[in-house]
């Protein structure tokens, strides 16, 4: 496969997201598994640079140019010299993070990257530049939409968290669940793991909503009202989902270990065991998009902007969790066109094909 230009849109200019950006980039063997093509201002990447002391060269390139091979690439999506306060949320930060959001999206779209690694945003950054969205995952989903369900899905190697909810305020999520959430998160679950993962008959545990699973109806009743019928219905398609098991003893106990997915039902369900097993290598995966998304498990740690002190390793994995991820559905698409090529009549064979009548 050709090496694939990987989009990487800048984030935060305040936190720490261009510090791990350059950082796992200054390993020049990077260079060789891939193109990174960075939206954003090489006067912004010379800031940042200065903080780590780093050696790596940069190629200024404009909107719309061809970026060049074996370089890092930095598109400059604004030419104005911006004002860095670090480790503040401003308004400039949040204006600067959607510029190189967008142009980053419209470059996947128009194909001149393959795949997006996000830097981090600050949520309260964006509000003040009135970006209508919670998170990228949202602003993604209505922009690379394939008009069925996304999935904010948390991966570090074998373990990989879905959530059936994902910026949502916690008096919002009982109401916000139900059989139909449930089964279109589990089928978008369901297609990732088969095709990006390439696991061909994937397990998945689904969590309750409630403490115990609602413990027989004692605490609640959506586990009975909607997410088992949710299973039950997948099941029926051939999903190997399970569950509602409780969620508080489900890690403690190594049930996580025995699935493919685990379906959390909202975000902290979800994220605060992930983050406590995997903080430093997760990775935030979109399933359910036109274009491989994938982000560092962790935000913009304005504790630490400036001082060179970020780890890198999660924006690492994130860049080989997309790569891994775009050559696993070209793999799938090629094998699948290949059987379909394979079952078509070859032109030498003359007369009709066969009519099956039913039983
Ligand atoms: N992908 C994303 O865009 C993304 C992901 C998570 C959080 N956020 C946003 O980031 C902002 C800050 O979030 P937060 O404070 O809850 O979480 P955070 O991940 O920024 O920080 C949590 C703790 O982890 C530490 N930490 C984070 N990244 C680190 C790294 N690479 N190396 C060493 N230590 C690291 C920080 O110093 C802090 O102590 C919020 O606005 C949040 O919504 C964005
Ligand atoms: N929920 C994510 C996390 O805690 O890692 C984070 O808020 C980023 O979400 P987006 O990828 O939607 O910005």
């Amino acid at each position: 496969m050709d090496k694939l230009n990987i989009g990487i849109s800048i984030g935060d200019i305040n936190g720490i997201g261009l510090e791990v950006i350059l950082k796992t980039f200054c390993d020049e063997r990077l260079l060789n598994l891939c193109t990174p093509v960075l939206f954003g201002s090489s006067k912004v990447v010379s800031y940042h640079k200065n903080i780590i002391n780093g050696e790596l060269e940069f190629q200024s390139i404009r909107p719309g140019d061809t970026p060049e091979p074996g370089k890092f690439n930095v598109v400059n999506c604004w030419m104005d010299n911006v004002n860095i306060t670090l480790g503040k949320a401003t308004e400039l930060s949040g204006q600067y993070a959607g510029i190189s959001l967008e142009q980053a999206v419209k470059s996947l779209q128009n194909g001149t990257v393959d795949a997006l690694v996000t830097a981090p945003i600050n949520k309260e950054a964006m509000k003040l530049a009135q970006f209508p969205f919670p998170g990228h995952t949202e602003y993604l989903a209505r922009e690379l939409g394939r008009g069925q369900e996304h999935l904010m899905l948390m991966v570090n190697e074998g373990l990989r968290i879905g959530l059936a909810t994902n910026h949502l305020p916690l008096k919002e999520v009982a109401h916000a669940i139900d059989k139909n959430l449930i089964k279109r998160k589990l089928e978008v679950f369901h297609e990732a793991l088969r095709i990006d993962f390439g696991i061909e008959r994937p397990t998945i545990a689904v969590l309750g909503l409630n403490p115990h699973a609602s413990d027989g109806g004692v605490l609640g009743d959506e586990e009975e009202q909607f997410i088992r019928p949710a299973i039950v219905e997948l099941k029926k398609k051939g999903v190997l989902a399970m569950g509602p098991f409780p969620a508080d003893g489900f890690f403690g106990s190594g049930q996580h270990t025995k699935f493919d997915g685990i379906l959390a039902m909202y975000h902290d369900q979800g994220l605060v065991p992930f983050k406590a097993l995997s903080f430093g290598n997760g990775v935030n995966f979109t399933a359910g998009l036109t274009h491989v998304r994938t982000s560092p498990d962790h935000g913009t740690a304005y504790d630490l902007a400036g001082r060179n002190e970020a780890d890198p390793s999660s924006f690492r994995s994130a860049l080989y969790l997309a790569l891994d991820v775009a050559r696993s559905r070209k793999q799938y698409i090629e094998l699948h066109a290949n059987a379909l090529g394979q079952r078509q009549k070859p032109a030498d064979v003359e007369g009709e094909d066969e009519v099956l009548t039913e039983d």
